[in-house]
Order: structure tokens, then C-alpha cells, then sequence
């Protein structure tokens, strides 16, 4: 369905919902779209626009109110009313100039008015997982453990069932929207991650303080309550923050310490990180970590070995990997190690790839949310993966009052990534061989030329080696928001009218409720995309990033004329 389509059906949908009283969640937004739409008072209840208004604006209006009143008082309009005609017409086009800013305040204020209340309204959906986790699971013994699935340089994978108790703990299913399951995800619909202990000790205190990290995408019932306490009390302030549940990010469902089984493959693939007590010259501790999450079919790598998406499909790719970087950054939380091994893929009833950020092991999730890390020795970890790090990341020197600003690294490497994406190899492996502390932006190789050009500007801005002229995943993901289903908003357009926005906004979000109303197309990738959008919806970020747009736009326009 194109875009006009969409929105002209949607506006239809949405007038007869909203007579029918369809809306229920959107009672009072209904009366906000209709209100708009109609140029009527909002409700007395909606909240008072004044507080929309941002700062910046606030002060202009109230300085050029102020310079108004201060020239008429000061007899300059009689002055000049009275003059020569000149003088008449600039004073004329002065008071034209307040009164269009005057207009141009009141449509950010009305656009910002509607932006919060369109994220009030999709904020309060909940994400529904498809995965149920069990009620119990908080043993090994609860698990029946299958094959590996998967090995890093720290962890083996296996895939999981739980044991069967069904009153209890019957095995989690996968929604029957979902794509099509293999037969091995429905007996192990669950996949174990064994945390290879080498030096941590085997007391559970020291266990979850040495790899903390990994119970960031913990959820709130991932550990027993007194493990819970123990992580609470004995290293309040040294444990990191846990994020909260996203679409893109992964859930880990389980979280518990035991003693280190002998799994299939053990003796074979990582005999040294066994314990004495399995192999008497294994290095490995007695106890260690498991986690349990949802079992998925592949990761990225994999999938991309095999299939190269179409480029709207890989288009929605990038998307997701932004949605989930940009939640992690709102959050506190750099993940540090993103690389095609650590996204999860599964399929939507369409078919469409769904990706999740995995892997938590290297990320910095500090107390205080700070993504700047002091760096002043050799011995701070930087994060994984020398290969995708931001330059910033991988230039930094250590030494006294330096810090690192993670808050747009992984946008970075996500940027990388996408070449992965469309079937490219990413210039910052082997094959290319660029160097992200090292490399010009202009060796960056092209992308294949059928990639929507708004999305090759995109991973262009993304790997801007100044991470202050590089979008943040907020904004670039509204890039792409825009592209993919808010074209029309911004054609013609040499700035950045807030109106227009604003209207294709409501008109999305109509669209976005009558399809969530619909049952099962609820779950579909690109719905959750869009409702991630809408949740997380700022006047200032979509502005900028509709000005991301129309810049590069007009710079591709210029090459085009001056080749
Ligand atoms: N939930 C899962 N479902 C299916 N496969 C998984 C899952 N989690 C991990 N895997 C597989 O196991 C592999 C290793 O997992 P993971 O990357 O978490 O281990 P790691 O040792 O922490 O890795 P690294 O070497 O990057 O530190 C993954 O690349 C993937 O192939």
C-alpha cells in the first residue's frame, strides 16, 4: 500500500473508529486528532500547552513580545507609522515578521503538544512477548539441556526444554502468529547460556558481581528473590542497571548460579574452562552463571551467510538495530560489542526478519546512567571489539580527566553493520581492511546502488568519524521513520515545517491503533517499529532529523547538477 494510501485510508479508518468509539485506548487522543484535524480547542483536560512549549522557543517569544512592546512604547511605531512609506512598510513587515514567529511558535507549540500526547498513548502499550517463560526454572534440574547451539570466547550455548511439570511450568510456547517454527525450536524453545568461570570464585555474590553485565536484559523475575537480595545488597552501586523490555533488545527470562555440568561437547570443545572436579586440567571454577532466554533460529551472520534481504527489508533491519540501540542509550547502557554474532533473528508472519541485540557481556551500564567513562589507565576496559569501535572509542588515549563518550558508539557500529546488511563486507574487517580510528569517510565503499538512498545517507551520517556530527540512533532511526512511511511529510519542503509533521503523525498513529486493534498483525515487525516510534516521539529529534534528511538530500541534488 503506498504511503498516500496508507494515510488517506487511515484518516478514513480513523474517523469511522472514532464514531464508533472504537479507540479505546485513544479516547482522549481521539478528541486530540479530531480537535486538530478540525482546528477546535483540545479538551480542558489535555494538558496545558504552555508546558510543550521547549525552552529556546519560550525565550524568543517572550524577547520579541518584550523588543514589541519596548519600540511601541518608546513612541518608534508612532514614529514610524507616521513617517515616509519605507519607514511605514518596515515597521509593517517588523510586526509581520512577530506575527509570523508568533505563528510559527504556536505550530511547534501545538506540534509539541501533540507529539507528548501521542507518546502518552503508546507509551502505555505494553510489549506482549510471545515467550512465556516458566514460573519455576530457577535450577538447572528444571531444564531439560539438547544440543549446543552456540559457543563464544565466554559462554556455551544450548538449547533448552523445560522439565516437564505443566501445571507448574509447562514448556513456553511460541505464539502461533508467529513465522513458521522449526521442529527443534518447538521441543527447545528455550536456549541455556553457560558462563565459563575462570578466577571468579563460586560463591553466587562473586559470581554475579564478576559477570554482572549479563544480567542487564534480565527482566524483573529473572532471579530468585534472595539472589535478588543478594545482588541488591552486597554490591548496590558496583551491580549495573537492568533495561527494561524492547522488541530489539533480548529478554533474558532466568538467571541462577549452579554447578558446571559436563554438557555435550564439553571434554571436546572447551576442556580448559571445565572444572578439576570434570577435568583434572581444566581451569574452570566449580560454580558458574546460567542464563535463560528465548531460543532463536539464528543469528544475523548466520542469516546473512545464506540469504542477502531485499533493500526494504534490509531497510527494516537497520531500523530495529537503531530501536534497540537508541532504548539501551535512554536506558544508560552501551552495549560496546555490537557485531553481526551478537543480533538474534527470528521471522515474523510475514517472513520478516525481527533482530535482537545479544550478548551483554561487554557492555557499560554505570549507576548513574552516565555514558561517558573516565579513562585514565590502561587498565579501563574499553568494550569489545576493536574492529567496530567508534572512532572516538578507538582513539581515545588514557590519562588524566579523559573520558569516553559511548552515547553514540554503537550508532556507529551499527552504521558498519548495515553493510553486513545489504550484502556488502563490512569495511572495517579484514576484507576491506579500513580502520575505524584511522580511516577518511570518503574511502568508505559504496553501497550497492539499489539501496534507498535516503537509507545509504543514513549509514553515511553514521559513520561520521565526529560523533557531534554523527545522528544519535534516536535520530537516525526517525530518519528512516520518515523515509519508509513519512515521505509525503517532508516533500517540498526546504525547512522543516512542524504542521505538516504533525499531521502526518497523527494520521500514522491512527493507523498504527486501528492495525493493533486488528489481533495478530499487532506482533509484525514493522508495526512494532512503528508503535517504538510514535512511544518515543521528541519535537526536537524529528526535527533534526527531517533536517538530516533534507540537508543530505539537498547535497545529493547538487552533486547530481554540478556531475
Ligand atoms: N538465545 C539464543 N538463541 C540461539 N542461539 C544463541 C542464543 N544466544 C546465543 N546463541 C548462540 O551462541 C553464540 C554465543 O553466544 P554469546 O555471543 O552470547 O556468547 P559469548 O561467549 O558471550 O560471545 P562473545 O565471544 O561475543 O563474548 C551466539 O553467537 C549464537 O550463535
Amino acid at each position: 500500500m503506498s504511503v498516500k494510501h496508507a494515510i488517506s485510508r487511515g484518516l478514513e479508518l480513523g474517523r469511522s473508529a472514532l464514531q464508533l468509539g472504537l479507540l479505546k485506548s485513544g479516547g482522549r487522543f481521539a478528541a486530540k486528532l479530531r480537535a486538530d484535524r478540525l482546528r477546535v480547542a483540545p479538551s480542558s483536560r489535555a494538558v496545558q500547552p504552555q508546558a510543550f512549549l521547549p525552552s529556546r522557543y519560550r525565550y524568543y517569544r517572550t524577547s520579541l513580545k518584550g523588543l514589541a512592546a519596548r519600540l511601541q512604547s518608546a513612541g518608534f511605531g508612532r514614529r514610524l507609522g507616521g513617517g515616509s512609506p519605507r519607514n511605514r512598510a518596515a515597521f509593517w513587515a517588523f510586526g509581520l515578521g512577530v506575527g509570523l514567529i508568533e505563528q510559527q511558535l504556536d505550530d511547534d507549540r501545538r506540534s509539541a503538544a501533540t507529539c507528548d500526547e501521542i507518546q502518552a498513548v503508546f507509551r502505555k502499550k505494553k510489549i506482549q512477548s510471545s515467550f512465556k517463560p516458566c514460573t519455576s526454572g530457577y535450577k538447572l534440574q528444571d531444564y531439560i539441556i539438547g544440543n549446543q547451539i552456540g559457543k563464544g570466547s565466554n559462554a556455551a550455548v544450548y538449547e533448552a526444554a523445560a522439565q516437564l511439570a505443566p501445571q507448574k511450568c509447562s514448556p513456553p510456547q511460541l505464539g502461533e502468529e508467529e513465522g513458521e517454527t522449526a521442529p527443534t525450536l518447538r521441543t527447545f524453545p528455550m536456549a541455556i547460556k553457560m558462563m565459563w568461570n575462570i578466577g571468579a570464585g563460586s560463591s553466587s555474590e562473586a559470581i554475579f558481581k564478576a559477570m554482572s553485565q549479563e544480567l542487564v536484559p534480565a527482566g524483573p523475575l529473572a532471579l530468585k528473590r534472595e539472589e535478588e537480595e543478594i545482588t541488591l545488597d552486597g554490591y548496590f552501586g558496583v551491580l549495573p542497571k537492568r533495561v527494561s523490555a524492547h522488541p530489539n533488545v533480548i529478554r533474558v527470562s532466568r538467571a541462577f548460579t549452579a554447578d558446571v555440568p559436563l554438557l555435550p561437547g564439553a571434554q571436546e570443545e572447551y576442556p580448559d574452562v571445565l572444572p578439576a572436579r570434570l577435568n583434572p586440567a581444566g581451569l574452570g571454577n566449580n560454580r558458574t552463571l546460567f542464563l535463560v532466554m528465548k531460543n532463536y533460529p539464528c543469528t544475523l551472520r548466520q542469516y546473512l551467510k545464506v540469504s542477502t534481504p531485499g533493500h526494504r527489508q534490509g531497510s527494516l533491519m537497520v531500523l530495529q538495530l537503531l530501536e534497540g540501540v537508541d532504548h539501551l542509550c535512554r536506558q544508560g547502557v552501551a552495549h560496546r560489542d555490537l557485531k553481526s554474532d551478537n543480533v538474534l533473528l527470528e521471522f515474523d508472519s510475514d517472513g520478516c526478519p525481527r533482530l535482537v541485540i545479544t550478548d551483554f557481556g561487554c557492555c557499560l551500564a554505570q549507576g548513574d546512567s552516565d555514558l561517558r567513562l573516565p579513562f585514565n589507565s590502561t587498565y579501563v576496559d574499553k568494550g569489545g571489539n576493536a574492529s567496530l569501535m567508534a572512532p572516538e572509542v578507538a582513539t581515545a588515549v588514557p590519562g588524566r580527566g579523559v573520558v569516553i563518550d559511548y552515547s553514540k558508539a554503537d550508532a556507529w557500529a551499527v552504521g558498519a553493520i548495515s553493510y553486513e546488511i545489504f550484502g556488502q563486507p563490512n569495511p572495517f574487517y579484514r576484507a576491506v581492511g579500513l580502520q575505524s580510528e584511522s580511516f577518511q569517510e570518503k574511502q568508505l565503499p559504496p553501497l550497492p546502488s539499489g539501496v534507498p538512498a535516503d537509507v545509504q545517507l543514513v549509514i553515511r551520517f553514521l559513520l561520521r568519524r565526529n560523533p557531534s556530527k554523527r545522528p544519535s540512533a534516536r535520530v537516525a532511526a526517525n530518519m528512516l521513520h520518515l523515509s519508509l512511511w513519512g515521505r509525503k511529510a517532508l516533500v517540498n519542503q526546504d525547512s522543516v515545517g512542524m504542521r505538516k509533521l504533525a499531521d502526518w503523525l497523527l494520521c500514522q498513529s491512527a493507523v498504527v491503533l486501528l492495525k493493533g486493534c486488528g489481533g495478530p498483525s499487532g506482533n509484525k515487525v514493522e508495526a512494532e517499529l512503528q508503535r517504538s516510534f510514535l512511544s518515543n516521539l521528541d519535537l526536537e529529534d524529528l526535527r533534526t532529523a527531517a533536517g538530516f534528511l533534507l540537508y543530505g538530500r539537498a547535497q545529493r541534488q547538487t552533486c547530481i547538477l554540478s556531475a
